[in-house]
């Protein structure tokens, strides 16, 4: 059974996009443990999805504002907590999205988004978009992985192909590239099952 983190090198970098392809791909279940703001990233993959196996499932912490959730959280009187957020009772694959870049803020207490993959010990898939400047980002997120000594399954590309910078992240991180997802025109249940026949799993 699969059940991986999809984490990313930032906040709008295609997490979203890079979670409903593996969704599909697996026929996973699907969650979003912590969401700050709306629209929903559960309905978001809801509308991307199109399999009859896939579940969704509620999320741990909805919160109202669009911003780092221990901003939004604060905004709400409330403290996150890793305890209560608990893998889904699902005997299926499951795909786990999180919010913003690796060092995100829960709480005021030294917990980020990536401890949430190490507490549910999850591997991990490193969402890499492409621009200029993300190759710092990158490197940043993947040496973070490594000082953490998380396992991670690979990483995807989202963007403009840039050939030079996937190289490099590539050879300082030594792990696989899954898939490349070019810039697309609009984003549609078509375009992520396009997608989720190209994943190559390690
Ligand atoms: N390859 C692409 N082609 C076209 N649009 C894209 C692509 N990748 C992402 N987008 C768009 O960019 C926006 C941000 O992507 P997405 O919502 O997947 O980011 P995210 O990493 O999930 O952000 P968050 O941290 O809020 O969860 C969305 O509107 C999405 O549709
Ligand atoms: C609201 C947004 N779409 C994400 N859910 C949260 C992004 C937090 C980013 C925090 C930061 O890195 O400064
Ligand atoms: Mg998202």
């Amino acid at each position: 059974m699969r059940k991986l983190f999809v984490t990313a090198i930032g906040t709008d970098s295609g997490k979203t996009l890079a979670s409903a392809i593996l969704t599909q791909n697996l026929q996973a279940d699907y969650w979003k443990p912590i969401q700050a703001g709306t629209p929903r990233d559960t309905d978001r993959v809801r509308t991307l999805v199109d399999n009859a196996q896939t579940q969704f499932w509620p999320e741990a912490y909805f919160l109202q504002m669009p911003a780092s959730p221990h901003k939004a959280a604060a905004n709400e009187d409330i403290i996150i907590s890793l305890d209560n957020i608990q893998l889904p009772d699902t005997q299926n694959d499951l795909v786990v999205e999180g919010a913003g870049g690796l060092l995100v803020p829960l709480n005021r207490n030294g917990d980020f988004v990536i401890d949430i993959a190490a507490r549910l010990r999850l591997p991990i898939v490193l969402v890499c978009n492409l621009y200029l400047g993300s190759i710092n980002h990158s490197l940043l997120s993947i040496n973070e992985l490594k000082r953490r000594n998380l396992p991670v399954l690979g990483l995807i590309f989202n963007g403009e192909p840039d050939p030079q910078s996937e190289d490099i992240i590539l050879k300082h991180a030594g792990w696989p590239c899954l898939l490349r997802i070019l810039p697309e025109p609009e984003i549609t249940p078509e375009v992520v099952a396009h997608y989720a026949a190209q994943v190559q799993w390690p």
